[in-house]
């Protein structure tokens, strides 16, 4: 553990990233720093560019310039995959296994919490009853609360979150809020989008907002 003297780096720090497509710019400059115990909310209108810098984040887009650093260090494959989890719009589930099945082979793609049973994750996240169920035959707001068991589940300090509420009821939404506030306390951090539609997590919050680009 970092002492109090010493000032551990940001888990996140982003400094001059731009992105554009096909010449048209989309985001940025952009500089900013997430802590751990901390949330980064990314707020902008449809087509401010917020999924497009969540997947610049995650490594799935290659941004036109600046620097992303994790823990202190430059961003690259492997402390990308140690560091974040992403959660993005799609659900990315298998329609032929089911709940629990999905939840396995997403932990043992990603490493998993020791702590954790897959079991409990979908209890937690209300799917109790429904570890058989085929994801296909899932609603939309039940996939996402998968999606959501996976996240609890993972290892990774940083949580890349798209647009979390979507699809969830006021219960779900309250779950979210209640999952981001865990992970702060256990020292993680999480970047929120949000059209800004629904109440924040009640956490310690940066805020991004992003407008799109001239
Ligand atoms: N695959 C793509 N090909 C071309 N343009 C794209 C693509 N994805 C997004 N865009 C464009 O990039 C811009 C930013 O889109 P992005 O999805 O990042 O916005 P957003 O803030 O997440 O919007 P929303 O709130 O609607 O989800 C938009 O102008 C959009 O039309």
């Amino acid at each position: 553990m970092p002492s109090s003297e010493h000032h551990a780096p940001p888990l996140l720090q982003a400094r001059g990233l731009r992105f554009t497509r096909n010449d048209d710019p989309v985001f940025g400059p952009l500089d900013f720093a997430v802590d751990a115990g901390e949330a980064l909310l990314v707020q902008g209108d449809n087509g401010a560019g917020k999924t497009t810098l969540l997947r610049v984040l995650a490594g799935l887009l290659r941004a036109e310039e600046g620097a992303i650093e994790l823990d202190g260090h430059p961003s690259d494959p492997a402390r990308r995959a140690r560091a974040i989890t992403y959660l993005g719009h799609l659900p990315g589930l298998k329609a032929d296994l089911s709940a629990m099945e999905n939840l396995d082979f997403l932990c043992g793609l990603q490493g998993r919490r020791r702590s954790q049973l897959p079991s409990n994750a979908l209890a937690i996240v209300g799917l109790a009853g429904y570890e058989d169920a085929l994801a296909r035959q899932l609603s939309a707001g039940q996939k996402k609360r998968l999606s959501l068991a996976r996240l609890w589940m993972s290892p990774a300090p940083l949580w890349l979150l798209d647009e979390p509420y979507a699809n969830l009821d006021l219960e779900g939404i309250e779950l979210v809020n209640r999952m981001v506030q865990a992970h702060l306390r256990e020292g993680g951090a999480a970047l929120v989008t949000t059209h800004g539609a629904y109440a924040a997590p009640p956490v310690r919050t940066r805020l991004l907002v992003m407008e799109k680009a001239a």
